[in-house]
């Protein structure tokens, strides 16, 4: 289990540019949760997940995983445990470097030191099944160097790479939002499986409301650093969009302010 309790994050305190990012945030997240993150900008969402990955330590508060607390543990300590696929689709893979070994490296992230990247004829086996499980035909491509790949390619990569070891938390941060509607779907529809799948417990920052209620089973809405609406998959099920651009507006007594935000 995840838990993320009591957790404050304010940037450049004590000045002008004082932001506050979060406050007092408590979120558990049972195995197998899969958690959608809705919000206006500035929220915190993305705040959220940085102090998760431990790219941001909170100010105060706690980060736990199977009540073992990793708050100071720092990034690449996590990194086996924790998958994280960004929006841009850039960021999640090594441009220079073929499929093959990109995804030795991923595989490497999940292995004790002194485990090498060389790739065995039993591992390539292993790599071109996961890849063919894909349906896009990059496990034809093996030897390709990454930089060839389109977004939409590279975003499915990234997401196979940071499932491999069955991470315990998975982090989506808008991963389909810098793509067309037609590779957003293929990335949406292999999210599902691979979640599914793999019984991963995930939590999902989107702007697309129709998205963040078809996907999961619960969703979360976040405004000015904190949790403003907790939705359960049963609620879930009778959501719309109207509703719930209509439970943000009377909770926060404001229209949702995000300049990306996608209805469906
Ligand atoms: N490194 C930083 N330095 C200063 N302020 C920051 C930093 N990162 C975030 N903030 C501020 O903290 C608040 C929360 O930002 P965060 O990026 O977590 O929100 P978000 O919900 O992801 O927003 P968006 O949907 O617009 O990307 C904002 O006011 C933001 O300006």
């Amino acid at each position: 289990m995840i838990e993320i309790s009591k957790v404050s994050k304010l940037f450049n305190p004590g000045t002008v540019d004082e932001k506050i990012a979060l406050i007092g945030i408590n979120l558990k997240l049972n195995p197998g949760d899969f958690i959608t993150v809705i919000g206006s900008n500035g929220a915190g969402k993305s705040t959220l997940m940085n102090i998760i990955s431990g790219v941001m330590k909170p100010d105060t508060g706690d980060v736990s995983i199977d009540g073992r607390v990793i708050t100071q543990q720092p990034e690449h300590r996590r990194a086996r445990w924790i998958g994280r696929v960004f929006q841009d689709p850039m960021a999640g893979t090594a441009p220079n470097m073929t499929i093959e070994e990109n995804m030795a490296m991923a595989y490497k992230r999940g292995q004790a030191r002194g485990f090498q990247i060389g790739v065995t004829k039993a591992r390539r086996a292993i790599f071109k099944e996961q890849l063919a499980k894909l349906g896009i035909g990059l496990e034809n491509r093996f030897k390709a160097k990454v930089g060839l790949l389109s977004g939409g390619e590279r975003q499915a990569l990234s997401l196979l790479m940071s499932t491999f070891t069955k991470p315990q938390i998975l982090l989506l941060d808008e991963h389909t939002a810098a793509l067309d509607p037609a590779r957003a779907e293929l990335i949406t529809s292999l999210t599902e499986t691979l979640v599914r799948e793999m019984s991963l417990t995930t939590l999902m920052v989107t702007h697309n409301m129709e998205q963040a209620i078809k996907l999961g089973n619960r969703l979360i809405m976040m405004d000015k650093g904190r949790i403003i609406l907790d939705v359960d998959a049963k609620q879930k099920k009778d959501l719309t969009v109207e509703r719930l651009l209509g439970e943000f507006e009377r909770i926060s007594g404001r229209k949702l302010a995000d300049d990306r935000v996608v209805l469906g």
